[in-house]
């Protein structure tokens, strides 16, 4: 406590790390396990809280990899009920809904945007798809949480975000980061001056891709398909810019990296962008990403006061150091903060558990998602439409520095195609 009777920041700090570890810390038990939603509320109140009983009928569009571990995290939230799925082929939609005990299945995504049943759509398709698919969610009046990126350019973000802005409707990019309880922490810190001013941020994320995806036959190798590093990776450490500089766009965008001639996507890529301003407000954010070899995979924010390092792997995290300076330099005192995500319910581990890292995590982003539609929001505070388009003419720059060919969902038909 300060002489104002005002918490010190280490005080706040304390509080909300006894608060975190006595939510999320409860014993393995084979019964479910209690959401630690209230972990974000009760930290940022970014998301309201959902009236007692209130339920969502979500629709799932595309049967692959991550709309089964979408579907798998959502088992975790009691308000959350998977109503429906649809496919390319009905074949595909019977068998995801048999794994799942989904009631509803369909041959294409039109029948699941036209279902009655469903409130809202996860869009899980390929990125080249995005635009297509989330525009027939919302013309059929559906709230849309589309995955990331948004689109493979800001054009096509630029027309889903204005069509659902018209419809009244929520959209939500699947940046997932941002709903995790350590990138929440990490925000709250950053907003109660825990580390001073932000002056840089440092960000990198990539993985030996073929450990899962066959070159080239994978869509990160297709270029038609939206494959390529930045697309795929990059958006993650991109996004954490706005996080730490606000949602404008940098004054400068310098990029450079490698790019596969015989496929023509890039596998590597390094962007710097600088934030104006100066000693008020200036800064600067280094941030890598490649599909070739692992990497730390490591978010640190640069304060004048401190730092906070989200440890790997930061675009699904659990665990962060915030490091408060003193005087002089190296002479920091660090607080560690570890929020594991709930152990997987017997149900989830019975239909193959999860294809992707920490995908249980996904239900920090559904939870916010279903809040702020049953809020009657358009859009979640932790990651805004405004940000989600920042991002996209981010990528957008770094795609034309690195002659990348603009691709996927470009046209006004979203197809897909050239
Ligand atoms: N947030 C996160 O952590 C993750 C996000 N993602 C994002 O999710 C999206 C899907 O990724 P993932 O599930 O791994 O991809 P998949 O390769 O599993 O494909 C997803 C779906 O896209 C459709 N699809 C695939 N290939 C084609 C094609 N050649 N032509 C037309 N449609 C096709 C299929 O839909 P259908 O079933 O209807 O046939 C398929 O099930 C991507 O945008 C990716 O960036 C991916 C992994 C993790
Ligand atoms: O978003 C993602 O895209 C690529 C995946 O391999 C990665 O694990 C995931 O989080």
């Amino acid at each position: 406590m300060d002489s104002n009777g005002n918490n010190s920041v280490e005080d706040v700090v304390r509080s909300l790390d006894a608060f975190f570890s006595s939510s999320s810390s409860s014993p393995p038990s084979s019964a479910p396990r209690p959401v630690p939603l209230d972990i974000a509320d009760g930290l940022t109140l970014l998301s309201p809280p959902t009236a007692a009983g209130a339920t969502l009928n979500w629709g799932i569009m595309g049967a692959g990899r991550v709309s089964h571990d979408f579907v798998q995290a959502l088992k975790a939230l009691p308000q959350a009920r998977v109503v429906a799925v649809g496919a390319s082929t009905l074949p595909k939609a019977e068998a995801f809904a048999s794994t799942h005990k989904i009631p509803g299945a369909h041959g294409s995504y039109e029948a699941l945007a036209r279902d009655p049943e469903v409130q809202i759509v996860y869009v899980g398709t390929l990125h080249a798809f995005h635009k297509e698919h989330a525009l027939l969610a919302l013309e059929a009046g559906k709230h849309v949480l589309v995955e990331k990126p948004v689109a493979c350019r800001a054009e096509d973000g630029v027309v889903m975000v204005g069509r659902a802005r018209e419809k009244k409707l929520l959209f939500l990019e699947g940046m997932w980061t941002r709903f995790f309880p350590v990138v929440e922490m990490a925000r709250y810190l950053i907003s109660s001056g825990a580390i001073g001013r932000v002056v840089a941020l440092h960000a990198d994320f990539g993985f030996n891709s073929s450990d899962s995806e066959g070159y080239p036959d994978s869509p990160f190798f297709n270029h038609v398909l939206g494959g390529g590093g930045l697309l795929f990776v990059g958006v993650y450490p991109i996004s954490m810019a706005p996080l730490c500089f606000g949602s404008r766009m940098p004054t400068k965008i310098a990029a450079a990296g490698v790019v596969d001639a015989p496929t023509g996507v890039d596998l590597s890529g390094g962007v710097i962008l600088e934030y104006e301003g100066g000693r008020e407000g200036g800064g600067l954010a280094v941030l890598t990403y490649n599909l070739m070899g692992e990497t730390p995979e490591e978010t640190t924010i640069v304060g004048t006061e401190g730092r906070i390092k989200i440890l790997g792997p930061a675009h699904c995290p659990t665990q962060m150091v915030l490091y408060r300076k003193h005087k002089g330099r190296r002479n920091v005192q660090a607080f560690d903060f570890e929020y594991p995500l709930p152990a997987p319910l017997p149900a989830v581990e019975a239909t193959g558990g999860f294809n992707y890292p920490n995908s249980q995590g996904f239900m920090y982003e559904a939870a916010a998602a279903q809040r702020c539609v049953l809020a009657g929001l358009g859009e979640t505070p932790q990651y805004t439409m405004e940000e989600t388009l920042i991002v996209a003419k981010i990528m957008d720059e770094v795609r034309r520095q690195l002659g990348v060919r603009a691709v996927g969902g470009g046209g006004e038909d979203g197809k897909g195609t050239k």
